[in-house]
């Protein structure tokens, strides 16, 4: 555990309003940030005035939780702007298999933020020089394959697709890995800048070396208000959207990841809108089913009690969510790391935004471990999956290549 001011010595936090930031991914410094950022709003963050890498395990949640709770509770918050995202805030990823290690919360020493046309900045401790050197691009990038060939994987799906019929389970998503390498060292600002202005409409996210850009949220918190943008069902951009409408396969896909996350909510929430049908979100890659839920929490849950009590949903897990797990710990022959884990950032009063760490990469150096996955269904045909999966991928190919 490192917490650099020391637990014993209370972080002393100070949020001001500052005038518009312009491009809040232009303003970090260095070559470790804290992004997550949607059309332009959001918060960026670097330094580290504590951190931790949280210990693996079916606990792993409630030991976070413990952890934040022991860093605001003692802070001295002088907030100026009491807004969700002012005062302290810990960026966090979490891996998606509870046994696997890796899942980390990070309190920046500094956060500039933006929110509807308000802008505000957060220090810890002193003041600081912070110099933003230049970004550089990745240069030529190489691919090789990941734990398992194109070929190895569509015999994973149809494995799969023999469990799903053979009444195993009703759905599993397979994930794949693509290892980029590059000329050198990867800046993830270079690929926090495309990505968002590719991808506006997704969450541009870096956290501990995690990096993407996904169009999946998991929770907003705000107060008692919690929202969920729940997708499963996808075909290309420029498809006919009826065909995904139409398709029975896309429709159960979609409502076993519905289900999934309403089950999780219903009991957290006094009121809970779950829409009786998808509509479409299109993206410049693929377009989704999407499910937007919105409820009132019935206590005051934190964001992280509710992302605790949601994942994995269906839409990157399966159904049954026990069973799904197995098959996948079975035949990707990978561990998944931050992938289709939940990634985010909460504040001292428990507000907070979690993705799905989806259409992302993991950085090391000049090396990128892309993943891609897709729900695999009775139907299922493994070389449609394959490239499903290689359009999911070309987010962050885009985000190396340019
Ligand atoms: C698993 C991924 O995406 C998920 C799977 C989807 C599907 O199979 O239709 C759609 C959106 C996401 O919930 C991914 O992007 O890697």
């Amino acid at each position: 555990m490192s917490v650099a001011l020391g637990l014993q010595r209370p972080l002393v936090v100070r949020t001001v309003p500052v005038d518009d930031v312009g491009d809040l991914i232009a303003r970090l410094p260095d070559s470790a940030p804290y992004a997550w950022v949607r059309h332009g709003d959001g918060l960026v963050g670097w330094g580290e005035a504590a951190g931790v890498t949280v210990p693996h395990g079916p606990g792993r949640f409630a030991w976070a939780r413990a952890w934040l709770n022991s860093i605001f509770q003692a802070a001295d918050i002088h907030d100026e702007v009491r807004l969700p995202g002012s005062g302290p805030v810990a960026f966090g990823s979490f891996t998606f298999d509870p046994g696997s290690p890796g899942s980390t919360l990070v309190v920046p020493r500094t956060v500039l933020a933006r929110r509807d046309g308000r802008a505000w900045l957060t220090t810890i401790g002193e003041e600081t020089l912070d110099l933003v050197t230049p970004v550089r691009t990745p240069g030529r990038i190489r691919y090789s394959d990941g734990s398992l060939t194109s070929m190895e994987w569509e015999h994973a799906v149809a494995t799969a697709v023999k469990e799903i019929t053979g009444g195993r389970l009703d759905k599993v998503v397979l994930a794949r890995d693509l290892i980029a390498t590059a000329d050198r060292r990867i800046d993830p600002r270079a690929l926090l800048a495309r990505l968002a202005s590719r991808y506006p409409e997704c969450y541009t996210f870096s956290v501990g070396g995690l990096v993407g850009a996904t169009p999946e949220l998991l929770v907003r918190h705000t107060g008692r208000a919690i929202e969920s943008l729940v997708l499963a069902g996808t075909s290309p951009t420029g498809a006919d959207p009826a065909d995904l409408f139409c398709s029975e396969k896309n429709q159960y896909e979609h409502v076993c990841a519905v289900t999934s996350v309403r089950d999780a909510l219903a009991p957290l929430c006094e009121t809970l809108d779950v829409p009786d049908r998808p509509e479409l979100l299109v993206l410049p890659n693929v377009q989704h089913l999407a499910s937007r839920v919105t409820g009132r929490l019935s206590d005051g849950a934190s964001v992280l009690d509710v992302v605790a009590a949601m994942h994995p949903t269906a839409a990157v897990g399966g159904t049954p969510t026990e069973t799904a797990l197995e098959v996948i710990r079975e035949l990707e022959d990978m561990d998944r790391g931050g992938y289709a884990g939940p990634v985010g950032w909460i504040d001292a009063r428990g507000d907070g935004e979690w993705g799905i760490a989806l259409r992302c990469a993991a950085i090391t150096g000049d090396r990128a471990r892309l993943f891609a996955g897709c729900g695999i269904m009775g139907e299922s045909d493994p070389a449609g999956e394959l490239a499903e999966a290689q359009a999911k991928l070309r987010v962050m190919r885009y985000a190396l290549e340019g």
